[in-house]
């Protein structure tokens, strides 16, 4: 009793703030490094879901700039619609406050923790206040907060609060303090690279310690912002259900109707006569019995599926494919978009795509990109449904070596979008082991793989003609120089003939002043006007950063490739098109060959 009287004196709630302070690494804060990337995430995401709220093109800027020794200024800005000013200080200095929590549609943030989190971090370990400035479209200036969290209340601690002039018509900045390290800048730009290849439609310019890197978007178009949707009577719950319920003073016909997504008159008659209850019964009015025979008769009806395309935003094949060739050189790349399915009454789409060779390491495992509502999970991904999905696939059909995890030059992506993504925790970094979701990560993953196997064959049976045609190409010239002496005739240019041996266009240096015409009416080429410079000789030439055409070629036609041509270097350019053109080679030394590969 005594023991029992002591606790006692001891027992008092916690506040969440208090309770984050203590349990950082459960918001992934769990080291200075760390921290970083955190709070970034936490801010690009919010700047994201934001501006597409807004329907704006996202321009975001992020910077980390060291103040002293071992702190860090961390900036994120964004041009989206701004923050309410009386609503500025929760959004940074309470945790749990959000507008998203409540609202049934996919986006980046879910819980109302993520950003204020960050500025508890910082007061923990500088105690220097976040800065937020914000402007709405409606304000005539901006506002600047300094702000704080009072741990033991969890409520906004407001510093300053003035209004200033910004440049940006709309939009939030908000600057971050804290101890830490630069450890981590590989990860980061990591997360900005992959940030930008799913979302398609942003620029991200990121000054990393005075290093800037500019993340291009691939695409004008906004993506339709995702909308809310009611919840579905499959993934209502007993507590939910009692909750809406306790509120409505409909009739539980027109409760059924009303505050669920899928369910018309005919739907909600069939579930009130399996339940037994009278339709003109008010919701309110039912006792706990009453609920718990409405919610068995709501899961065993047969309702449509949420409406997906309404309340999901998937990134689609195009895009996919799109933003990973913009940041890695593949030679194979294929994407899919799976038709939407469901898991306790949320709607989800997978989509995935596979890379294969170009510049991934011909070494060890795949490397695995894992998303979930557009944002990069970085850590954690052996705790991933997605990355168990990927060793649960036989690889070795479809061309690859597996040990556990494929193996070789190969890249694989998964991206999960939901109404209701489902962590394994509150940091966001793994998905959890859901059946219908591991199901269609399996099925879409097979369905590249189909695709990979069929291109590693195209391409290996390509080889071996290509290794045939070359080395009769080798001798052709040979020939034609014995062939000459013999029959005491000119010699002839047997360029042609190698090209439709090697089913490439050949060109060689013929004219004093290096340029070279090339015949393309057995092809249909355009615009073949590569101007590549001799640097050899030219100091500039260390500017260069490798002597390998094909690795730099974007598709960029018309352009002047600067390449430094070694005597006897074979220069191979795949493209298509259709036309004329030339291949000017001044200052090239006689046996340099340019190699045109026509993807006729
Ligand atoms: N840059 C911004 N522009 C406009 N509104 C913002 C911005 N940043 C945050 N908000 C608003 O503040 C709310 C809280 O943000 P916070 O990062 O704490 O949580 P969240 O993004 O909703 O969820 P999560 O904890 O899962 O990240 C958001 O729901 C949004 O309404």
């Amino acid at each position: 009793m005594v023991i029992a009287e002591d606790l006692a004196k001891q027992q008092r709630s916690i506040s969440v703030a208090e309770f984050f302070e203590k349990n950082k690494h459960l918001l992934g804060f769990d080291s200075p490094t760390r921290g970083i990337i955190t709070t970034v995430k936490e801010a690009v995401d919010n700047a994201l879901d934001a501006c597409e709220e807004a329907e704006v093109l996202p321009d975001i800027f992020v910077a980390i700039r060291k103040t002293n020794s071992d702190v860090y200024r961390i900036t994120v800005e964004d041009n989206g619609p701004g923050i309410v000013p009386k609503n500025v200080p929760y959004v940074f200095g309470k945790l749990l406050y959000g507008s998203r929590f409540h609202q049934i549609r996919q986006s980046r943030g879910q819980q109302g923790i993520g950003i204020s989190a960050a500025v508890l971090y910082a007061q923990l370990t500088t105690g220097v206040p976040a800065l937020v400035i914000s402007r709405t479209g409606a304000d005539v200036r901006a506002h600047r907060f300094e702000l704080m969290i009072k741990t033991e209340t969890n409520e906004p601690d407001i510093l300053v609060d003035e209004e200033i002039d910004w440049d940006r018509t709309h939009g939030t900045r908000i600057e971050i303090e804290f101890k830490s390290t630069l450890a981590a800048k590989k990860k980061l730009l990591e997360y900005l690279r992959y940030t930008a290849v799913v979302n398609p439609h942003a620029r991200i310019t990121a000054d990393i310690d005075g290093e800037i890197t500019v993340f291009e978007r691939v695409s004008s178009e906004v993506p339709p912002c995702p909308k809310a949707i009611l919840p579905h009577p499959h993934g209502i719950e007993f507590g939910a259900l009692k909750r809406i319920a306790a509120t409505n003073s409909d009739t539980l016909d027109e409760f059924l109707v009303n505050c669920f997504s899928r369910v018309g008159r005919k739907t909600a008659d069939e579930i009130l006569g399996l339940a037994q209850i009278k339709p003109r019964r008010k919701a309110k009015t039912l006792d706990s019995d009453e609920l718990k025979r409405l919610l068995e008769a709501m899961q065993q009806v047969k309702i449509p599926a949420p409406p997906a395309q309404q309340c999901l935003s998937p990134i689609s094949e195009d895009l996919i494919r799109k933003g990973l060739e913009k940041e890695v050189q593949l030679d194979f790349i294929k994407a899919r978009t799976r038709p939407s399915a469901v898991f306790s009454g949320h709607s989800f789409i997978i989509e995935a795509a596979i890379g294969y060779g170009g510049k991934l390491p011909a070494e060890g495992s795949a490397q695995i990109l894992r998303f979930a509502n557009r944002v990069p999970l970085l850590y954690q991904q052996g705790a991933c449904a997605i990355t168990n999905c990927i060793s649960q696939v036989n690889w070795k059909s479809y061309g690859l070596s597996q040990q556990g995890l494929p193996v070789g030059p190969a890249l694989i992506m998964v991206h999960v979008a939901s109404t209701n993504v489902p962590f394994t925790s509150e940091s966001k970094d793994a998905i959890a082991s859901i059946p219908e979701i591991e199901r269609e990560i399996i099925l879409v993953l097979q369905e590249l793989g189909r695709e990979l196997k069929a291109y590693i064959n195209r391409r290996d049976r390509n080889k071996l003609q290509d290794d045939r045609a070359r080395a009769i190409c080798s001798i052709i010239p040979e020939i034609a120089r014995k062939v000459s002496d013999i029959v005491e005739l000119p010699l002839v240019d047997t360029s042609p003939i190698e090209g439709k041996i090697m089913r490439k266009l050949v060109a060689k240096k013929r004219t004093c002043d290096g340029k070279v015409s090339i015949d393309v009416h057995n092809y249909t080429a355009r615009e073949l006007v590569f101007t590549l410079y001799n640097l050899s000789r030219d100091s500039a030439s260390d500017a260069v950063p490798k002597p390998d055409f094909v690795d730099d070629f974007d598709g960029e036609y018309n352009k002047v490739w600067k390449c430094r041509l070694e005597p006897g270097t074979v220069w191979q350019v795949t493209y298509s098109g259709t036309g004329d053109g030339s291949i000017d080679l001044r200052g090239v030394e006689d046996n340099v060959k340019v190699v045109v590969d026509l993807d006729v």
